[in-house]
């Protein structure tokens, strides 16, 4: 199994750790357009294999494509990180063009790639890959869902005083300020529901705070969160590469599912060894319903920013 990382920065260097130290990939390459950047990664990376036990090799590129031939699973996320104060949404003049030439080069070398975007805003640079590619959409992937329920189930774990392996909860919607949408209603701890427990105005905070997870990180770290996006990302990867047909929500390109069209918003899917193998429709209470579409007016009009 050989996954390339484009974008050596902070989320795709944490990428290729948490890929390589979970074992399961014979080969990891990273690629960056900054001169010896990605290999340097790759080196102080291999440099933990025989610290952290594993086998996957690492290996940097300078924006050197043919490296990448072969990939079974590619992950871009080459492109800007937001500033304190700035909206994902913002970064969309630098990053489309970023992730359009840079999703073309991985299909060039490597036409039966799986891609995993990355990049912010995350939903729209998804549903560029899709207008820009011939790829088919069960091999274009968006990840955000999965980061925004790790936050969903941190804070559900802080309110409840309670281990976070006691919660479960998934948020789903853009991966926006705004726009997701966190599944309180249906949270549990121990197949409880959390409602149990909290009381609905303690609720409502978990959800805002969720909501807002990466903004806070932003102006608390000066620039994007890192550790739980590559860790993200990398249990997407997992799930793929050993067919696992795990459910996470992804930013896949819906077609009258939820009752949305053109475009790529986050709801529950199936990964495995063929990427997206089902969406998944879970029914939504009307609030959750109004939400969502609240949600996809907003992806739909950073979409419409688009140079297509
Ligand atoms: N979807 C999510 O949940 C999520 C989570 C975290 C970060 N992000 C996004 O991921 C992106 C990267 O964040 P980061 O913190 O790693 O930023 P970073 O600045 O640390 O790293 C980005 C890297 O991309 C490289 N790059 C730029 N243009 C390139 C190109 N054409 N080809 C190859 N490499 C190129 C840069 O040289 C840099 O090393 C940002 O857009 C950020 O908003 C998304
Ligand atoms: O917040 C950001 O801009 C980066 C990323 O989308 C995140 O949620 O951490």
């Amino acid at each position: 199994m050989k996954v390339t990382v484009v974008g050596a920065g902070a989320v795709g260097a944490s990428c290729a750790e948490y890929i390589a130290i979970k074992n399961f990939a014979s080969e990891v390459v990273l690629l960056d357009i900054k001169e010896d950047y990605a290999e340097g990664k790759a080196m102080d990376l291999m440099q933990t294999a025989s610290l952290n036990g594993f086998d996957t090799k690492i290996t940097g590129s300078t924006n050197d494509y043919a490296k990448t031939a072969g990939s079974d699973i590619a992950v871009i996320t080459s492109g800007i990180p937001r500033k304190p104060g700035m909206t994902r949404e913002e970064l969309i003049g630098i990053n489309a063009g970023i992730v359009k030439e840079v999703s073309s080069n991985i299909i060039k070398h490597s036409p039966d790639v799986i891609i995993i975007v990355v990049s912010n805003p995350m939903d729209t640079m998804t549903y560029l890959v899709h207008k820009t590619t011939n790829l088919p959409k069960n091999r274009i992937i968006g990840m955000g869902g999965a980061l925004d329920s790790a936050r969903f189930k941190y804070r559900l774990a802080e309110a409840l005083e309670a281990p976070i392996s006691d919660v479960d909860g998934m948020v789903i919607g853009g991966h926006s300020d705004k726009g997701m949408v966190p599944l309180t209603r249906l949270a549990t701890r121990n197949s409880v529901l959390v409602s149990e427990f909290i009381s609905d105005e303690r609720l409502n905070q978990v959800a805002a705070d969720t909501k807002v997870g990466g903004a806070t990180l932003t102006k608390m770290l000066g620039t994007s969160a890192w550790y739980a996006p590559g860790a993200a990302v990398s249990g997407l990867v997992q799930a793929i590469a050993c067919d696992q047909k795990k459910m996470f929500p992804c930013s896949t390109l819906l077609e009258g599912e939820y009752g949305l069209n053109d475009l790529c918003i986050g709801t529950p899917v199936i990964l495995g060894r063929n990427g997206i193998e089902k969406i998944v429709e879970i029914e939504l209470d009307e609030n959750e319903k109004k939400q969502l579409h609240e949600s996809a007016e907003g992806v739909k009009k950073t979409n419409g920013l688009l140079d297509l």
